[in-house]
C-alpha cells in the first residue's frame, strides 16, 4: 500500500513515518508539507501534484489543508484518511459531500483508548440522566485548535443519549446556576502534554471521572496506519472507528 503522507514534517506526520516501517506492505512514497524538509526517506514537497501514483492519503496537518485534499483526490478516487483535526462546518460538509464518491475515514482520535473512552462516556450518560457532565481535555502548547477533536466526539457521543444539552465553554462571570443540559467543555494547554480527556459526571454526593491518556503519539499514527489499511478497498462513504472496531 502506498500511502502520500499531509503533514510530513509535523510531530504526528514523523510519527507515521518511524511506524510504518513496522509493516511490510505498506510505505510512505510522497510527504506535502508547506515548508518542506530534503534527506528523509521519501521526497516532501510543498506541491501536492507531483505526488506520485497512490492507494491512499492519510492526513495530519491541518484543517485548512482540506479543500486541496479533496480536490486532489476525489477524481482519482483515492481514498482518504483525516486524522486532522478543527474543520469548521462549512468544511464537514465539503468531506460530506466528497464521500457521496470517495471513501472517507475521519476520526478526531484514533486510538483504541479513546474509542472505549468514548462508549464509556455514553453509557455512564445514559446510567446517571440527572448527573451533570463536563469535559476537561488538555494538550501542549503548540495545537492550534480548541476544543478537541477528541472532545467533540464525546460531545456527540453524549448528546447520542442527551439531545437536548448543549455544549458550554470558558465560564466567566456571573453566568448563574448550571442547568442539567448543558455539557462543559474545558481546554487546558501547556508544555508537552500529548493528550488528555477526561469526562466528569458529577452528581449529588458523588462523582464518576473517565480519562484517558495518552503517553505516546505512537498510538494515533498506528490507528492511522489501521484504518488505510480498512478504507483501502471500501466503497465511496463516511467510515470512523465504529465501523473499524465496532
Ligand atoms: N485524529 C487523531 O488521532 C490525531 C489528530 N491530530 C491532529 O493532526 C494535526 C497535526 O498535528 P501535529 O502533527 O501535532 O501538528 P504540527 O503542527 O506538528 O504539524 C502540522 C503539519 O501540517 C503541515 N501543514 C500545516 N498547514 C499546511 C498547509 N496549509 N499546507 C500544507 N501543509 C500544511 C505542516 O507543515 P508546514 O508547517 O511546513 O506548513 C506540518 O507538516 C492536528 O490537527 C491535530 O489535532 C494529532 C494527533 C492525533
Ligand atoms: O493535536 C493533538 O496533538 C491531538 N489532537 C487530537 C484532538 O484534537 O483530539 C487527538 C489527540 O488528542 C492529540
Amino acid at each position: 500500500m502506498k500511502i502520500i503522507l499531509s503533514g510530513a514534517t509535523g510531530a504526528m506526520g514523523r510519527m507515521v513515518a518511524d511506524q510504518v516501517q513496522a509493516y511490510e506492505d505498506m510505505e510512505i512514497v510522497f510527504g506535502w508539507a508547506g515548508k518542506p524538509e530534503q534527506g528523509g526517506p521519501f521526497p516532501i514537497s510543498a506541491q501536492l501534484e507531483e505526488a506520485p501514483a497512490a492507494d491512499v492519503i492519510i492526513d495530519f496537518s491541518n484543517h485548512a489543508t482540506l479543500t486541496d485534499l479533496l480536490a486532489y483526490a476525489r477524481p482519482k478516487g483515492l481514498p482518504l484518511v483525516i486524522a486532522t483535526t478543527g474543520h469548521t462546518e462549512a468544511e464537514m460538509t465539503l468531506m460530506e459531500e466528497a464521500a457521496k464518491d470517495l471513501a472517507i475515514f475521519h476520526s478526531g482520535n484514533f486510538s483504541l483508548g479513546v474509542h472505549v473512552l468514548k462508549l464509556l462516556a455514553r453509557q455512564a450518560a445514559k446510567a446517571l440522566p440527572d448527573f451533570d457532565i463536563e469535559i476537561i481535555e488538555a494538550h501542549h502548547h503548540r495545537k492550534v485548535d480548541a476544543p478537541s477533536g477528541t472532545a467533540k466526539m464525546l460531545v456527540s457521543a453524549i448528546q447520542e443519549e442527551r439531545p437536548d444539552s448543549h455544549v458550554v465553554g470558558g465560564r466567566e462571570g456571573h453566568v448563574g446556576a448550571r442547568p442539567l443540559d448543558e455539557i462543559g467543555v474545558h481546554a487546558v494547554r501547556g508544555g508537552s502534554i500529548v493528550g488528555e480527556h477526561t469526562v466528569l459526571l458529577a452528581g449529588l454526593d458523588e462523582m464518576i471521572e473517565i480519562k484517558h491518556t495518552a503517553l505516546s503519539r505512537a498510538i494515533f499514527a498506528k490507528g492511522a496506519l489501521a484504518a488505510a489499511q480498512f478504507i483501502g478497498q471500501a466503497q465511496p462513504g463516511m467510515y470512523n472507528m465504529d465501523d473499524m472496531i465496532g
